[in-house]
């Protein structure tokens, strides 16, 4: 499987956009016509350096408005083709993209199309070139690649081909089953995007919201099954317009893009198994069973602030690390392990963000599979030296720089507790709360983390993604958005901050960094942990009287029952399923917290009360509130 992305996708010069191109491991880039003119470099220096990079230029683009021009404009856009297919023959690529007329000088009809594309055709050829028409959505007369290939039928001329673009086909909603009878030769590139659903003029959604495929909610996957159906074997080309990219991390970027390429290859292959796409084998999403273990990163002084918090909760020490200066607390099927090492990446990680819930572990039916499938999928290996007698976990980088270890039960993996543990109990152990299992995780990061988040989790393994929710914090906006897995055996929230004023950019500022900004277990009883929690002297998060007087009205609840929830600081959530209990530690440190849940047949996280949860963890950390915006 052949992969390209245009210039336009990322940020930087010609020569940074090529450079992480190259490092993402593509094989061609379509060379945008605005980075070569705005770059101090002849044609022929910059497809120099393009092939320096290993890299092949698949198309030159966009030429505009050509087709249908009435004379005297008909003849000067002839012109102006024969001298950008003299830049094409120095720069070295032989296709050009010419996309539907939008000048309201345009005449329409196809047969005066077509003629004007057999004419280019003929010019094409005489230097050994080829023209793709791309139908742009908003064109003026074409805006269907149904109209688009009917031109390039009757143009009839070996130069000159169709260009498909999935967003101009998905945005305006074209069955994608017109394309399977096209003519793979006649297909000569694909263009992939994806955009997220919002209702806009088709113009603005595509100059700055497309995103990689499996980012958006466009049926990309359905666009490239009929692709795949006419035989197509050549480029799958990123074309992406977005705000945010333009601005982002080109290397970054670009990772996104060659794993959105290869997640939607595999996924085609799956789905069209003759397909003539050649992509490469890898086994498929890992269902995740369940998280062994979170593991904090802290210092030999902040662990006793930390046990404290997780004694309060329940947790008793289980064990300890054989070689290294972890502990293991345990409680219901729960692992949660504190490493105060003094090095290695661990100590890295503390050096750098402070304690922190820096690793997790996730059981999967098959670790050795799950990880060729991440390091197919562009995810970093993550290697330690592991003395003789102990496991070597797989692991590998997650979002925002933490780690995640697969473990198993086919494999020595499913020994760890044993191998890698010694048992350890301590004289007095604090009372059992009934806390059950992780219920979920939440990992803050920048707001324009959030589409690599999703890709990442989604590529690798079994997970959906939920859409976006709005969480409100009094100084602005959280994107919160949801991948889960079917059977809730792995839940992760993605809380994307964009200023540092909200809680959540209070605590990726005070972290340097993205990384895990609560974890929630779940109980079967919720009032009964509370009771169980207070004996151990845990302190609730207090929520504010007002909210309780709302809750009881909004949902028609018993004043006694609300009473009670009042009493221990418990919020409550109901959908057409369900309802949703939660119950908030105090602050650990600059915003991280633990929650704990209980859901009776409720599937969501309660985001409405997010609200009341911020507020009150802002009084805490400062009781006058967050410093303002200097
Ligand atoms: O937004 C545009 O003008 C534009 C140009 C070239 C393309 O290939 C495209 O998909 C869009
Ligand atoms: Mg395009």
């Amino acid at each position: 499987m052949k992969t390209s992305i245009a210039t336009v996708s990322l940020s930087g010069d010609l020569k940074d956009k090529l450079g992480a191109i190259a490092k993402a491991g593509f094989d061609g880039v379509e060379i945008f016509e605005n980075d070569f003119l705005v770059f101090d470099e002849s044609p022929r220096q910059v497809g120099r350096m393009v092939r320096d990079h290993g890299l092949e230029i698949t198309l030159f683009q966009p030429f505009r408005d050509f087709e249908g021009m009435p004379e005297p404009l008909r003849g000067r856009t002839f012109d102006r083709a024969e001298r950008k297919f003299d830049l094409m023959q120095e720069m070295g690529t032989d296709l050009v993209l010419v996309c539907s007329n939008v000048s309201s000088a345009a005449i329409g009809g196809l047969d005066r199309a077509a003629a004007d594309f057999h004419e280019l055709g003929e010019r094409a050829a005489r230097r050994g070139l080829k023209v793709g028409y791309e139908a742009l959505a908003w064109g003026r007369h074409i805006n269907d690649h149904r109209d688009a290939w009917e031109i390039v039928r009757r143009a009839d001329h070996p130069n000159v081909g169709l260009i498909l673009d999935s967003f101009h086909t998905l945005s305006r909603r074209i069955d994608v089953n017109s394309i399977r009878s096209i003519p793979k030769e006649k297909i000569f590139i694909i263009q992939l995007a994806d955009a997220p659903l919002i209702d806009m003029d088709l113009l603005y959604w595509s100059r700055h919201f497309r995103n990689m495929p499996g980012e958006g909610d466009l049926p990309v996957l359905d666009f490239m099954k009929a692709v795949a159906a006419t035989g197509y074997d050549g480029y799958l080309s990123l074309e992406i317009f977005n705000d945010q990219f333009r601005g982002g991390n080109a290397n970054a970027i670009a990772v996104d893009g060659r794993r959105s390429l290869v997640y939607l290859g595999d996924q085609v292959r799956r789905a069209e198994p003759d397909s003539a796409l050649a992509v490469p084998a890898m086994p498929d999403r890992a269902e995740v069973q369940g998280i062994e273990f979170i593991e904090f990163a802290t210092s030999e002084d902040e662990t006793e602030s930390l046990v404290a918090l997780l004694h309060s909760l329940g947790f008793s020490l289980s064990g300890r690390h054989k070689s290294k200066r972890v502990s293991r607390y345990s409680q219901g099927g729960i692992n949660i392990l504190v490493n105060a090492d003094e090095e290695g990446f661990v100590y890295s990680s503390y050096a750098m963000h402070g304690t922190s819930a820096y690793a997790i572990a996730l059981k999967v039916a098959d670790a050795g599979r799950a990880f060729e499938r991440a390091l197919t999928l562009e995810a970093q290996s993550f290697e330690q030296d592991v003395p003789s007698g102990e496991l070597n976990i797989p692991a590998i980088r997650g979002i925002g720089g933490g780690l995640i270890y697969l473990v198993d039960d086919v494999s020595e993996l499913s020994r760890i507790w044993d191998v890698d543990f010694l048992p350890e109990a301590e004289a007095t152990s604090p009372q059992e709360a009934g806390l059950t299992a992780i219920d979920h995780l939440a990992q803050t990061m920048n707001s324009e983390e959030m589409l690599t988040a999703i890709l990442f989790y989604t590529s690798i393994f079994r997970m959906r993604k939920t859409p976006v929710i709005d969480v409100i914090d009094p100084a602005g906006i959280v994107r919160s958005q949801v991948v889960e897995n079917e059977t809730g055996t792995l839940r992760i929230t993605l809380n994307g901050a964009s200023n540092r004023r909200t809680l959540a950019g209070h605590f990726l500022a005070e972290n340097f960094g993205p990384s895990v900004q609560h974890v929630a277990f779940a109980t079967g009883d919720i009032f009964a942990t509370a009771s169980a929690l207070r004996a151990n002297g845990f302190r609730a998060l207090p929520i504010s009287a007002n909210y309780y007087d709302d809750v009881e009205t909004r949902f028609g609840l018993a004043s006694d029952f609300v009473d009670r929830m009042k009493a221990e600081n418990i919020l409550y959530d109901r959908d057409e399923h369900g309802e949703f209990f939660q119950l908030y530690s105090p602050n650990y440190g600059e915003g991280f917290f633990f929650e704990i849940v209980e859901r009776r047949s409720y599937s969501g996280y309660g985001s409405n009360n997010a609200i009341f949860r911020i507020a009150s963890q802002k009084r805490q950390i400062r009781p006058d509130g967050l410093p303002a915006a200097s």
